[in-house]
């Protein structure tokens, strides 16, 4: 009888041990300045780490400026994820890939044990407050830095730092990869940071279901762009052996309703990047250029549609026969960043938003320079309806590296888009289809309109039927225009006959 009450009162007093210590902390980290705080931690550190065999790494979810996540705390978020999570006890659940799974991961503060080649080690998943903003930047939010912290014996230091990370990292990095939920990113005018008006990115999750198979476009382009895109996206080794950034320049032009939206869906895939829709007429200036810039993640695309009608993109070009140099661009990127970064303040005050300053000189300095510098694969796509319209300086080779045209559906691409709106690969008509398109000119995206069945009465005949009437009108229409065409030329001609040019008058 006595033992039972021992223990219940043993128990009782390390409960309240416990309970007490856990008070006492949670009122430091409620009513302690942070100095004080972090003081204490340090303390405690040198106190411990005298008597404690343990060796302890932190991996921050932030590092520095905070202003990008760290890679190996995602790595390790993944691996941790699928590797650990089912010993821990508290789970933290969030909708997957497809929104139809669920994928548990470890909970704040809990802790997970893990082995490798005999050595075992312990994960914790940890936050502090951050350190107290200075005042002019406090119209950001506050914000808890996490981090896990990885701890084991010191007889295993050589194993997990050698080897043990080394493996962390490369499955996290697997397990991102196949898990990434690609995402749509676009720099909508509607978010703004209160107080500080920079647009910022929001983003959906990215479905679209374009291939390059389901594309209108000749076997051969295709296999060419596909071949492209392979290469670049395994080149990581030789773009660092010739000191180059691992970035390429897509140009994309033809007219509308050729698919260049639909190409960069099908690139996207092709790839597993996630698309940045970047709305330049949005962006206020340089500065706000280059931060949303620097946000994008590593494996992506960036996208700037229609790039003729986005802004005046010739308006800071030097006089035909002077060169732009890299110092130029430098210097009025830097005038621009301080002149504006004053006029964003004083719009800040007087709620006036103003309309946008971004340059040439601004996109050409990210594309070349600083944004490449931010390591991980990055493709650049410029489309366009009127490639005429661009300053050559944009488009340059280097700049944009392939330049695409995208153009009227021949026939090849017609059968492609058969097959996928149909599901057929020849039909008597086709021969008739051929000829007429020979003759006119009509873009994938009508044909696709026209072969897109309407009603569960549209079988492949009607659909077939209907595409042949709209290349007849069209081909009707083609001959109405030349004819006209022809004919005010063929009146032009008569009138000059008639009236005697000056020279003609002068003689007479
Ligand atoms: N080459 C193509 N292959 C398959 N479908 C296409 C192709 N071109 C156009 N389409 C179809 O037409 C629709 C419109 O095409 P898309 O938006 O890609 O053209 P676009 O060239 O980007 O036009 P715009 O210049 O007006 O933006 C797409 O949704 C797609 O269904």
């Amino acid at each position: 009888m006595v033992l039972p009450a021992t223990m219940a009162e043993l128990w009782t007093t390390v409960g309240s041990t416990v309970a007490s210590f856990m008070f006492i902390m949670a009122i430091i980290r409620q009513y302690c300045p942070y100095e004080i705080q972090r003081l204490l931690e340090k303390l405690t550190h040198q106190i411990t780490s005298f008597f404690y065999p343990y060796i302890g790494i932190s991996i921050h979810e932030f590092s520095g400026d905070r202003l990008k996540r760290s890679d190996f705390y995602a790595n390790v978020e993944a691996y941790l994820s699928s590797n650990t999570a089912k010993s821990a006890k508290r789970l933290k659940a969030e909708v997957g890939k497809d929104c139809s799974n669920i994928v548990l991961s470890m909970d704040e503060f809990e802790r997970v044990t893990d082995e490798y080649r005999g050595a075992k080690v312990w994960w914790v998943l940890t936050k502090t407050a951050a350190p107290p903003r200075p005042l002019s930047m406090s119209y950001y939010p506050e914000q808890e830095r996490r981090f896990y912290k990885l701890s084991f014996h010191k007889r295993y230091r050589e194993t997990v730092t050698e080897s043990y990370l080394g493996h962390v990292m490369k499955e996290g990095k697997e397990i991102r990869v196949k898990n990434r939920q690609r995402k749509l990113y676009t720099n909508s005018p509607g978010y703004k940071w209160p107080s500080y008006k920079q647009t910022m990115w929001s983003h959906i999750v990215f479905e679209h279901p374009a291939t390059f198979e389901t594309m209108a476009l000749e076997g051969k382009k295709k296999r060419e762009i596909i071949e492209d895109l392979m290469t670049f996206s395994k080149s990581k080794e030789f773009y660092e052996r010739i000191g180059k950034a691992w970035k390429r320049g897509y140009l994309l032009y033809g007219p509308p309703g050729t698919g260049k939206s639909t190409m960069i869906a099908a690139m996207a895939n092709l790839l597993s990047y996630d698309v940045y829709d970047l709305e330049l007429t949005a962006v206020k200036d340089n500065t706000e250029l280059r931060k949303l810039l620097i946000e994008t993640t590593s494996k992506s695309m960036i996208v700037i549609e229609d790039i003729d009608c986005s802004l005046d993109l010739t308006g800071q070009r030097k006089k035909k026969g002077e060169k732009f140099s890299k110092e130029d661009k430098k210097m009025n990127d830097d005038e621009f960043s301080n002149k504006e970064r004053k006029e964003a303040k004083e719009e800040g005050s007087n709620g006036n938003h103003g309309s946008s300053k971004v340059t040439l000189s601004g996109l050409l300095n990210f594309i070349d320079g600083l944004w490449s510098a931010c390591g991980g694969e990055r493709l650049i796509v410029f489309t366009t309806n009127y490639v005429e319209k661009l300053d050559p300086a944009l488009i340059r080779r280097g700049r944009m590296d392939k330049h695409i045209e995208l153009s009227y559906c021949t026939f090849e691409g017609f059968k492609v888009l058969g097959k996928n709106y149909l599901g057929i690969e020849s039909h008597q008509m086709f021969d008739k289809i051929e000829n007429l398109m020979g003759e006119v000119k009509i873009t994938p995206a009508d044909v696709a309109e026209n072969l897109m069945p309407k009603s569960p009465m549209d079988d492949p005949e009607r659909c077939l039927s209907n595409l042949i009437r709209a290349l007849e009108e069209a081909k009707e229409e083609t001959a109405a225009v030349e004819g006209a065409a022809e004919e005010a030329k063929r009146s032009a001609e008569e009138e000059n006959e008639i009236e005697p040019t000056k020279e003609e008058a002068v003689s007479l």
